[in-house]
């Protein structure tokens, strides 16, 4: 069984993320790791933070030589902010409690309800943990995985198809990974240019106003065989498990799989994925708006996933609120935040779909390296074949 635990505040020390169940021999580098953790702290619309932070992983157990053991895996990534709170946020005596206590809860934050549920006086004691500055930690951990899945002959890519009012237009072109990978200079993640010129704009017009905009995302993963998730149980299907995994990063409010709503909106006859059959190939599809899942159970088809992240909560356009200690409305003053993060979001949901994915396949084939694994993956898409 594949789990992980993350550990770590926003301007503390470090993130560190703790892996269990990788099977052993998997080839892995840290400039692998980095490589998505830049990825994460790209994008256009970022706040201050991303000029200090240069994030970089670093192994501390489970990795020798370039290749996974299968004892736990340690992962950390450093805070470089965190030599500018260490008075502040220091765990010991030393720490200046006093200073710069977080009274004013920000509407859309984790800070009123976390300040009421923690019994908080000092809401940094909240949102140092509810920051996404955790999702650095999850990329790593995701990374290990999206590498698993490459060995398997699996891909995982993620594109913006929303930000603000601005659409992009759908991708449902075989070849997006190659579209995806030629993106490098890409400011938003986004493989539409004439949609991303406007999405830049309307980031600036929301910056200037003070205000701060979400978006949606979508992720595909290729080469998923058929089989991973089950029909049987609520908590074993793969459509609930990865809607999960992506509603758990900081700011997603809806995941749709395949069609999701649109599909709502229209008749079965426009919905469902009829089913054909050739010798050479098996049972297979010409549409996908099922987005490989059906009964909870993977088809065989890409899984196409999408997650709408809602405006940033920070903004320096105050918002009414009220103080937790004098009970006096105010509005929010605001030293540095994102005013649109929805390429890093995409990266995020790449690295949890990546997750869940490998999870399934872990429970679904077991094994405890990665030669084990490979074989029964390769032996299963041979039998599923000869159905
Ligand atoms: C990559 C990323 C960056 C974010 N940056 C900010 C930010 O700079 N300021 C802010 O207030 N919220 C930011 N958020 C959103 C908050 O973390 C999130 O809204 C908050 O934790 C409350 O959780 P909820 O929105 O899921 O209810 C960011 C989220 C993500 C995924
Ligand atoms: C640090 C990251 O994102 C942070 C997420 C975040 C929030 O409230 O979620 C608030 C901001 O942090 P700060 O208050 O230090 O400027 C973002 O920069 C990161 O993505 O690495």
């Amino acid at each position: 069984m594949l789990r992980f635990l993350t550990a770590g505040e926003s301007h503390g020390p470090a993130l560190t993320a703790i892996v269990e169940g990788m099977v052993s021999g998997l080839p892995v580098t840290d400039e692998y790791i980095n490589k998505q953790l830049a990825r994460r702290q790209s994008g256009y619309g970022r706040g201050g933070r991303m000029q200090i932070e240069r994030d970089r992983v670093t192994f501390l157990s489970g990795v020798r030589g370039g290749l996974t053991t299968g004892s736990p895996i340690t992962l950390q990534v450093v805070n470089q902010d965190w030599v500018n709170w260490s008075d502040i946020m220091a765990p010991g005596p030393q720490a200046r409690l006093n200073e710069r206590v977080v009274s004013r809860p920000r509407p859309g934050h984790a800070d009123l309800p976390g300040a009421i549920k923690y019994n908080q006086r000092d809401i940094r004691n909240i949102l140092e943990r509810s920051s996404a500055r955790e999702t650095a930690a999850r990329v790593a951990v995701g990374s290990l995985a999206r590498r698993l899945l490459e060995e398997l002959d699996i891909s995982i890519v993620g594109y913006v198809c929303r930000i603000g009012t601005v659409e992009a237009t759908r991708q449902e072109n075989p070849d997006l990974p190659k579209l995806l990978e030629s993106l490098a200079n890409s400011q938003l993640l986004c493989p539409d240019p004439q949609a991303e010129a406007e999405m830049v704009k309307e980031i600036d017009q929301a910056k200037a106003e003070g205000d701060s905009l979400g978006g949606v995302f979508e992720i595909h993963a290729y080469g998923v065989p058929p089989g991973l998730g089950s029909h049987v149980h609520w908590d074993r299907k793969l459509d609930s498990r990865l809607a999960g995994a992506l509603m758990s990063v900081q700011a997603i409010k809806g995941v749709e799989i395949g069609h999701g709503f649109a599909a709502a909106a229209a008749p079965g006859s426009q919905v469902h994925d009829q089913i054909y059959y050739a010798a050479n190939q098996g049972f297979y599809r010409r549409t996908n708006r099922a987005g490989g899942i059906e009964g909870g159970i993977s088809n065989g088809m890409p899984i196409v996933v999408r997650a709408a992240m809602k405006p940033i909560p920070t903004l320096y356009k105050p918002l009414l609120s009220v103080d937790l200690h004098t009970k006096e409305p105010y509005q929010a003053s605001v030293e540095r935040s994102d005013v649109c993060a929805v390429p890093a979001a995409c990266v995020v949901g790449e690295a949890v779909v990546a997750w869940e994915l490998a999870a399934a396949l872990a429970e679904k084939f077991g094994g405890d390296s990665l030669a084990e694994i490979k074989e029964r993956v390769n032996r299963w898409r041979q039998l599923v074949r000869q159905v």
